[in-house]
């Protein structure tokens, strides 16, 4: 097939067109969030239960049981883990933490330790507790000896650093707390908010894992959409996710039960985020609660203040004043008095869920915070002008989760959307099952396990419609963006990781690719067939005049394609990216420039 390009570009390409779309379905807890221990704080667990000591098990018999403190660490961390020393006990006897199904642990890494203990009973006891990593069958990788000691009843906090001096062969390790047995015997001690950091990205603390925020990193994204997403939304108003409740001291976050079945820390909260987007060279896209639990509630409408004003608190939180907003001036006490960079806010997730409320709750939350915040561009959530939503919203989130087929059928989806002002966000897509009459089903109806070479080459089909459609296109992303092997709500996902290692699948470098070769300009040319199996999209980049063709083959069969170029000058060689089965990754390739006039 032969292309003609026009020198003459039809529209400017946002510069926000490729991000990242971001919620904790086993993707923060565990995962982006560096922290390694699992259940550390017994946040939201039910006291005296077995399953609020998930994650911790008992070294050579001590006893173990979850408590309510009499005396809490603080207000949002009620319980506590109380360890008693039984007697007769020789050699370390104590608790282990098994991570998040792991814990890496690499030679020469500084690893960063805390936890905070009291004796509920004082007495003359001193002694030392030895702080460790150890693999699973008890093998020492690090370990050292922190004095204690219950002349009182109060809380201390213990802050140690472990350097292993040998990497563990797997990730198959536990973190301890040990006390002598023989003279610790009988001594029952209360611990609480427990604590293991690696080396974070750009060294944050309380930040991301190092390898798993760098492959996103590599992606080269221009926003990041947070906090969800159904992990947004809730199955209860109780439940919804509540900025305020996610910053501040790691003892003032009483964590939730997320809406994935796990209950998250939220040590992963909006400032770190907000700190993370900046690490990265990203804007949030941000979404507030907009009155509506996924197990049906939607608050009425004479009800909605609060849940507003606590949508006006957080986007002051992020872009406020802090001279004029209390949410504002915790941001400037936390580290940064500048506002981060906000431009478009999502009202809800989902909301065609429950479109017969969104009519008020859009109305309501829109008029409020549109008066407070005049730049910033509210996205509605529910279906595009379905229900009619009074302000007329001028940008949509829309979310596609189909087959490889119907991506590859689809990159004109947006080619015959009326152009009236109103911009798309293309908030979540991807190609998750080959089976289009159970989208949503299992691996054993043809949901996918992991992208695969036809899923991401129908998703570059589609991508490169987005590009031709970036008059109206403002964002995309593809989602979930990370998921935990060991403990996954749903397949597929762009990246997936294990305590040991970060898997990017081949949608990840199809969205690299797209993202890491931008242009800012689009130049229209032949279309391709909108049933055919070869799309393409031609965009130029102005700063450095490059023309970047970007194109998908979304057969196993090799197709010749000849693009016809309408410049006199053109440079007698190129590069040509090439990402295909097997390659693991892409393959640059210089290409010579025959035929030139
Ligand atoms: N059901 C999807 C739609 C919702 O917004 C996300 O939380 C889910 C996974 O990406």
């Amino acid at each position: 097939v032969a292309v003609s390009v026009s020198a003459t570009a039809s529209h400017p390409i946002p510069s926000t067109l490729w991000g990242q779309m971001f919620e904790d379905i086993s993707s923060g807890d565990g995962g982006l969030y560096a922290e390694l221990l699992q259940n550390r704080a017994f946040q939201q667990v039910t006291p005296n239960t077995t399953a609020a000591l998930n994650a911790w098990h008992p070294v050579n018999g001590a006893t173990l049981s979850v408590v309510a403190d009499t005396v809490p660490v603080s207000s949002a961390l009620p319980n506590s883990l109380q360890v008693v020393i039984p007697a007769g006990k020789t050699g370390p006897v104590g608790v282990g933490n098994e991570g998040y199904w792991g814990i890496k642990v690499t030679a020469g890494s500084t690893y960063t330790a805390s936890f905070h203990y009291r004796f509920p009973t004082a007495s003359a006891f001193k002694g030392s507790i030895t702080v460790g990593l150890q693999t699973a069958i008890g093998h020492s990788l690090v370990s050292t000896p922190v004095p204690i000691t219950a002349a009182s009843t109060a809380w201390a906090q213990v802050n140690v650093t472990l350097r292993p001096t040998a990497s563990a062969s797997s990730t198959a390790n536990n973190f301890t707390i040990t006390l002598d047995g023989a003279a610790a015997s009988g001594q029952t001690v209360h611990f609480a908010l427990f604590s293991l950091f690696p080396p974070t990205f750009k060294n944050r603390p309380n930040g991301m894992r190092v390898d798993i925020a760098t492959t996103l990193a590599e992606m080269g994204p221009s926003f990041f959409r947070l906090p969800g997403g159904n992990n947004l939304v809730s199955e209860t108003v109780a439940q919804r996710w509540q900025w305020n409740a996610t910053v501040g001291p790691l003892l003032s976050r009483p964590g939730r039960v997320g809406d994935w079945g796990y209950i998250n820390t939220d040590g992963l909260g909006l400032m770190d985020y907000l700190n993370w987007c900046e690490d990265v060279g990203m804007e949030a896209i941000m979404a507030v609660w907009s009155g509506f639990a996924l197990g049906g509630t939607s608050v009425a409408e004479a009800s909605l203040g609060p849940y507003i004003q606590q949508a006006i608190d957080q986007i002051n939180f992020v872009i406020g004043d802090p001279a004029k907003s209390s949410a504002a001036a915790l941001r400037a006490s936390l580290g940064h008095a500048a506002p981060f960079p906000l431009t478009y806010v999502e009202v809800g997730n989902e909301d065609f869920f429950a479109s017969s409320t969104y009519t008020y709750r859009w109305h309501d939350f829109v008029t409020a915070l549109q008066a407070e915040f005049p730049n910033i561009h509210f996205i509605a959530t529910s279906n595009t002008f379905n229900p009619i939503l009074s302000p007329n919203p001028l940008q949509y989130d829309v979310h596609v989760y189909q087959t490889p087929t119907w991506f590859a059928q689809n990159s004109f989806f947006y080619d015959g959307f009326e152009r009236n002002a109103t911009t798309y966000f293309e908030g979540e897509y991807a190609a998750i099952s080959t089976n289009s009459s159970d989208i949503f089903g299992s691996p054993a109806t043809g949901r996918l396990t992991f992208p695969t070479m036809q899923s991401s080459s129908g998703e570059a089909a589609f991508m490169t419609g987005l590009e031709r459609n970036a008059d109206i296109v403002f964002s995309a992303s593809y989602a979930p963006l990370l998921n935990h092997v060991a403990n996954s709500q749903w397949t597929p996902n762009l990246v997936s990781f294990d305590a040991g290692a970060v898997y990017p699948s081949t949608s990840y470098y199809v969205q690299k690719l797209f993202s890491l070769n931008r242009g800012d300009e689009y130049l229209p040319s032949t279309l391709p067939n909108p049933t055919g199996t070869l799309f393409w999209s031609v965009v130029r980049k102005t700063s450095t005049r490059q023309i970047i063709i970007k194109i998908s083959n979304t057969v196993g069969t090799a197709a010749p394609v000849t693009f016809v170029l309408p410049f006199r000058t053109v440079a007698s060689t190129g590069t040509a990216q090439v990402y295909l089965f097997p390659f693991t990754t892409v393959h640059d390739f210089d290409v010579w420039i025959p035929n030139r006039c």
